[in-house]
Parts: C-alpha cells; sequence; structure tokens
C-alpha cells in the first residue's frame, strides 16, 4: 500500500529587490511545478512593481498551489528604497516587518484558505534570515536559507572572521590592493584585497555593511538547509568547504535554465517564458537585433541598482562609441546620477549611436543574451546576469561595482576564463580596448571555455544533471518534513 504522503506548504521570503525576488520566484514556480503549495511573501511596494510589469496570472497559471501575500517594508511610500538606503531598508524589516511577520503566522493570515495545508517550512533569504529564523524558532517551523550570490562570494564572507584574525583586512593603503588574500580556503593563490566583495574592503572593520553580511552568513549553519543558485561543475571546490559547515547543501541553479527545462517539459512547448520584470520591459530592442549580423553586438547592462556618475555614463558611451562595434545598452532611467543637459551631448556620440547603437531603459535580458546576434556583455557581474551569460555561452567584460561583484568577475576572468576584468577603471581608452579584443583578436580565446561551461551548465539542469537531482531530493527532503509534523 502506497504511504499517506501530507500536501507540503512552503513559506518563500525574499529580500526586496530585483535580483533577489527574481531568483526566489524561479525557485517558487520550480516548487510549484513539483506540486508544493507555495505562498510568496512579497514587500508591498515589490509587489505593486511586480504586478505592474510582468503577467503574474500567466506566469504562475500552472502552479494551482501558488498564492501570492503581501506585507509592509515599514518604509514610508516616497522612501526611495536604493542601494544607497540599505541600512535603512535593512533596519525596517528587522524591526518593524519582524513584527508583522510574527502577527501574520500567529493569525495563520499566511495560509489562505482552508483547503491550503499549514506551513511545513519557511524558504527564507539568508539576507533577512536572523530575524526570520528566530520567529520560525517561535513557532517550530524549519527554516530553509536560499542565498541569491555565487557559492565562493557565500564562502568569502564566510571566511571574513579568518581574515580579519589574520590581519589580512583592514589594509594599509592603495599600494596593498593587489596583496593577496590567504586565508580564503580554495581561493589562496588568486584572490586580492580588490577581489574582496566591496563591503570587505573597508577600514572600520565595525562598518555596518560589513557586520550585516557576515553576520547573516555566519547564521547559515542553523538552517535546515541551504539552497544556492549555482551547479556543482562551476563551484565545486568551494562547495565541499561549505558543505563542512552546513550539513545539506542544495544546488539547483542556474534557475532561469532549470525553470525553462522543466516548464518546457511539463508543458512540451519552448516558449516557455520565466522571466520576472520590475521595470517596463522594451521589447523594440529584439526587432533592432534581427537585423544585426551573428555575434556583432556587445550587449551592455549593469543590473537594476547599480548607479554611475555623469562622468563615468560618458566614459563608456564614448569607449563604445569609439570601438565602432554595435552596441546595445540598458540605460535605466535612474542608472545616471544626475541628467545630462541635452547639448552636454557631444554630436559625435549621438551620430555613433544613431549609426551602430540602441539603447533601452530595460532589455528582456534573458532573451537578449540568447539572440544570435549578441557576441559578449559588458555586465556589472551580478550574479543573475553572470549565470545567464554563462548559459547564453557569451563572454564578458566585467565591470563590477559593489557587493559580490568584485569577487565574481575576479572569479570569471582568472579561474573560469569566461571574459575580462576591467574593475576598478572607467576610462573610454580601456573600455574601447576591451570591447574590440572581447569582439575581436580575444575572441577565439574565450570561445572554447564559454561554450564549455554553457553546456555543463544545460546539462546541470538537464534529467541526470546535479542540480536537476539535488532539486528533486529537496523536493522529497520538504516532503518528509511535512509528513513529520503530520
Ligand atoms: O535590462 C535588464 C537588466 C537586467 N535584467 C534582469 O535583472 C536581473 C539582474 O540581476 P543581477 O545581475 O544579479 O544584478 P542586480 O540587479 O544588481 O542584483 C543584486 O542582487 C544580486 C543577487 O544577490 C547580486 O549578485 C548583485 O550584485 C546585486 O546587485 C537579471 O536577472 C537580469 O536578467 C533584465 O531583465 N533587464
Amino acid at each position: 500500500m502506497e504511504q499517506y504522503c501530507p500536501p507540503a506548504h512552503v513559506l518563500i521570503f525574499p529580500f526586496p529587490a530585483q535580483g533577489h525576488v527574481n531568483s526566489m520566484l524561479k525557485l517558487a514556480e520550480l516548487l510549484g511545478l513539483a506540486g508544493i503549495h507555495v505562498t510568496f511573501l512579497n514587500t508591498d511596494f515589490i509587489h505593486e512593481r511586480l504586478v505592474r510589469y510582468t503577467d503574474i496570472e500567466t506566469r504562475f497559471s500552472c502552479c494551482p498551489g501558488f498564492q501570492f501575500k503581501t506585507i509592509s517594508d515599514g518604509l514610508s511610500a516616497d522612501h526611495p528604497r536604493s542601494l544607497i538606503k540599505f541600512i535603512e531598508v535593512y533596519d525596517s524589516l528587522n524591526s518593524k516587518t519582524k513584527l508583522l511577520l510574527r502577527e501574520m503566522l500567529a493569525s495563520n493570515q499566511l495560509i489562505g484558505s482552508n483547503t491550503r495545508p499549514s506551513l511545513t517550512c519557511i524558504i527564507v533569504d539568508g539576507l533577512i534570515g536572523g530575524f526570520t529564523s528566530d520567529i520560525a524558532n517561535e513557532f517550530r517551523i524549519p527554516i530553509i536559507y536560499f542565498r541569491s550570490i555565487s557559492a565562493s562570494c557565500f564562502w568569502a564572507y564566510f571566511s571574513v572572521p579568518k581574515i580579519i584574525e589574520a590581519g589580512e583586512i583592514p589594509i594599509r593603503g592603495n599600494e596593498d590592493m593587489d596583496r593577496l588574500i590567504t586565508t580564503v580556503p580554495s581561493m589562496e593563490s588568486f584572490l586580492r584585497y580588490r577581489d574582496l566583495p566591496s563591503f570587505c574592503q573597508v577600514n572600520d572593520l565595525n562598518h555596518c555593511n560589513l557586520h550585516i553580511f557576515v553576520t547573516e552568513t555566519q547564521q547559515s549553519p542553523r538552517a535546515h538547509a541551504l539552497i544556492l543558485n549555482t551547479f556543482e561543475d562551476l563551484e565545486g571546490p568551494v562547495l565541499s568547504h561549505i558543505r563542512t559547515h552546513c550539513s545539506k547543501v542544495y544546488t539547483i541553479g542556474p534557475l532561469h535554465t532549470h525553470l525553462k527545462f522543466r516548464l518546457e517539459a511539463k508543458t512540451s512547448s519552448s516558449q516557455s517564458q520565466s522571466s520576472n520584470n520590475l521595470y517596463e520591459v522594451d521589447k523594440s530592442c529584439m526587432t533592432w537585433l534581427d537585423a544585426q549580423p551573428l555575434k556583432s553586438v556587445i550587449y551592455v547592462s549593469f543590473g537594476s541598482i547599480t548607479t554611475i556618475t555623469k562622468d563615468e555614463h560618458m566614459e563608456f558611451w564614448f569607449g563604445l562609441v569609439n570601438s565602432k562595434q554595435r552596441f546595445l545598452w540598458v540605460v535605466r532611467s535612474d542608472l545616471v546620477v544626475g541628467e545630462h543637459n541635452r547639448n552636454e551631448v557631444p554630436e559625435e556620440l549621438l551620430k555613433g549611436t544613431k549609426e551602430r547603437g540602441y539603447i533601452v531603459s530595460w532589455a528582456p535580458q534573458e532573451e537578449v543574451l540568447a539572440h544570435h546576434a549578441i557576441g559578449g556583455f559588458l555586465t556589472h557581474s551580478g550574479w543573475n546576469s553572470t549565470l545567464e551569460s554563462i548559459v547564453a555561452g557569451v563572454p564578458m567584460i566585467c565591470w563590477p561595482f559593489i557587493g559580490d561583484q568584485q569577487l565574481n568577475s575576479r572569479f570569471v576572468s582568472e579561474i573560469w576564463k569566461l571574459g575580462l576584468d576591467m574593475k576598478d577603471a572607467c576610462d573610454r581608452f580601456i573600455v574601447e580596448k576591451m570591447v574590440n579584443d572581447l569582439m575581436g583578436r580575444r575572441r577565439e580565446l574565450f570561445m572554447k571555455s564559454t561554450n564549455e561551461m554553457a553546456w555543463l551548465a544545460r546539462k546541470s539542469v538537464s534529467e541526470g544533471g546535479s542540480s536537476y537531482y539535488n532539486l528533486d531530493r529537496l523536493v522529497k527532503d520538504i516532503r518528509l518534513m511535512s509528513m513529520e509534523a503530520d
């Protein structure tokens, strides 16, 4: 006789930012496809944007047990919620949202209807894992951490107490930027001070950003399991170190491809759509791309939170135009700090852009990277963008801005050999040279490694691959929890 298995119900709670919500929604959908009930908890602010720019009715129609719930982030309606206000967002979540979450759990508001089972576990973004774990413990609900960064960056944050103990941070001066950091196991031979996550590159070891990222990461072993958006062939050595501290680590990425493959298998369609946007997508760039020759366009995008100065904007713009390569550039309305006067933009830039460029304020990035006209990606090295480029087999020029991006760009260039690292430079001549190198002279150098890694990424999420297998294990683990709780 088959054993009765009570339905499982997972609460998923992301940190409220595009890169985090995007990947956790994909995880949610994968669990939904496996027949698990999912309640996705967004802040009101994020949910309002998601509903405005993503057709969520259609997106989640294949998961009948899926529901959204919202919670306040405790900030006023006119708060910018931008990167420079990160601490205010974080503090408000840790104080005000924490109380609301407790109330919602106490009054069963997160269940929704009486046909929905009670919560089996909470999957929380590890960046807000601390307070969520405290509450989950009060209600005796198991907690699983999800991190939207690479395993390598997770491991670097985890190792910070050792780095400090060895006196390797802070550094004495700029001359030390290239000094090797020797205390992060598996990275001893290539990790320089300048490659550490930017929050570790501080003079004050009590800096709140450093404190938050390190403390939250150090708490991970408290969780029942850790889910990472990566794959074994990409980060195997680091993952084996993480596994000595966290007993269950599920690597199930690249999530966007994993979801695409599972949706295609379920619906027998190859048109599966998996992007979740908090910005209005301008699809006109796809028509422009259709008219460009094979691998002739460099795609330029700095993700959802990077900002650049007017001077940096000019350096990139001149570099791109002077390279004489075709380019597609995402310039978000809030990318450049300070407005340019139309007559401040030199005529040669406007002319060069009209001839060979196309600018949008938000692109369908996954589709863009998969387009045959794309030959390179000038990126800020956010983890989602890095994975999307890896799967598409597109070599990168990395211009990391903040946080994990500094470390990602080192791995892309030095370890995985998937592109060039332009960190700490923003100069029109360097941009021009790097773009021409990537699109021309050095393309062949990268093609073998980008093709190989793209193949490994796809293999990992195909039936029999490591991420495919790990997702099935995660689903079984969750079902087992629901049986134990029954
Ligand atoms: O025009 C655009 C630009 C971006 N994207 C998507 O937006 C996401 C951007 O994510 P990511 O590349 O990770 O960058 P950020 O938005 O900057 O993400 C934040 O969150 C990430 C995950 O924690 C970190 O790796 C980054 O450093 C951090 O800045 C990706 O899925 C892109 O496909 C679009 O769809 N269209």
